[in-house]
């Protein structure tokens, strides 16, 4: 019973129940994580798992419903990011647009700022406050070569918790889609595509790789971060709810199985203009593909528990990434610099 209460990962209101001597672990029906059954099992709590607890860190995953007042979206997320960061979390996810979602192309571009900018600011104060890394998914970045392209990158910022920016990935794949009556997109169309992929970055949770939504669909991206160290891949989204329900977690699920990596997908959801639906299921997948944590429909947090220990005895049990034939089709790398398209 102790060993599965040790592998489970907990919502941080049964971390709090499980940490009070003598107190049995309980099933808390409005926990939003509390959706596996191994979380709803009982278990009397005993010595030592306070000490497992301490080395599964804690990651507090955003759902947000985007608009294009930027006011309201800081405040949206501020509010959730102080709350994770008062449950314990060390990393918060937010999702693609998590400053905005424009209502037309003009004002996606009149919106969007460069990273010295005032939104990015309020974000390194609000890291520095809360004392916690900020994975910021997709922010609309006027790139150094704005005035010459008038067009801007969509950028997957990471921050420490005094406020740098130690990473910065620019989503390489653009999602140029067109459903015939349901989804219409040409992202391209105010976007540069990022120039390269970025090495995974280490935080307390652990090793994180940069990617960003229709990142998702190209498994090589997954594999190349993978093969340079990463332990969890984040792709912070905001999917159509046409596209969302058919492939979503079947993605999601498959990266995180065909790497032996975390999945980490803080999602846009809800209505955020009229003419646009995004499809939310935030999610964590573990490394053997299960979900782990999921928010329900609307704004809100997930919260999980990063086992590293659990990941290395998945890689040693199944070592696949020692199967590769790349004398059959070719390794997969970051390349430092990516050759010409
Ligand atoms: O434009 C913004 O403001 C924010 N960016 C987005 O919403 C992006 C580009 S249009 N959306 C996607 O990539 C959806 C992918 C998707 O739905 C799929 O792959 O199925």
């Amino acid at each position: 019973m102790l060993r599965a209460v040790i592998q489970t990962p907990l919502c941080p209101l049964h971390r709090a129940f499980c940490q009070a001597p003598g107190r049995q672990l309980r099933r808390i029906p409005s926990c939003p994580a509390s959706r596996s059954p191994a979380l709803l099992s009982c278990a009397p709590w005993q010595p030592g798992i306070m000490a497992a607890n301490a080395l599964k860190p804690l990651i507090a995953v955003c759902q947000l419903t985007s608009t294009p007042d930027k006011e309201q979206n800081f405040a949206s997320c501020s509010q959730l990011i102080r709350e994770a960061a008062q449950r314990g979390a060390c990393v918060v996810f937010l999702p693609e647009a998590f400053d905005f979602i424009g209502s037309d192309m003009q004002e996606t571009l009149s919106l969007a700022e460069n990273l010295e900018g005032a939104q990015i600011q309020r974000y390194a104060g609000l890291a520095r406050e809360c004392g916690v890394w900020l994975s910021l998914g997709g922010f609309h970045e006027r790139g150094e070569d704005w005035a010459s392209t008038q067009r801007i990158y969509n950028c997957h910022l990471l921050l420490d918790p005094t406020g740098h920016i130690v990473a910065t990935y620019r989503k390489t794949h653009l999602c140029d889609v067109e459903l015939e009556g349901r989804v219409s997109m040409k992202e391209s169309k105010f976007t540069n595509p990022g120039p390269e992929i970025v090495p995974p970055v280490s935080t307390p949770a652990g090793k994180v790789g940069l990617a960003i939504c229709y990142d998702l669909r190209f498994p090589e991206i997954s594999l190349a971060l993978t093969q340079e160290g990463a332990e969890i891949l984040t792709y912070p989204s905001a999917f159509t709810v046409t596209t969302g329900s058919a492939h979503w977690e079947v993605l999601l699920r498959a990266r995180a199985i065909e790497t032996q990596c975390y999945v980490v997908a803080a999602a846009q959801t809800g209505k955020n203009h009229e003419r646009r639906t995004s499809y939310g299921h935030t999610m964590v997948v573990d490394p053997w593909g299960s979900v782990i944590a999921q928010c329900q429909e609307g704004p809100g947090l997930c919260y999980a528990q990063i086992d590293l220990g659990y990941l290395r005895r998945i890689r040693q049990e199944m070592p696949i990434c020692t199967h590769r034939r790349a004398d059959l089709y070719g390794r997969v790398t970051v390349l430092k610099k990516p050759l010409p398209p």
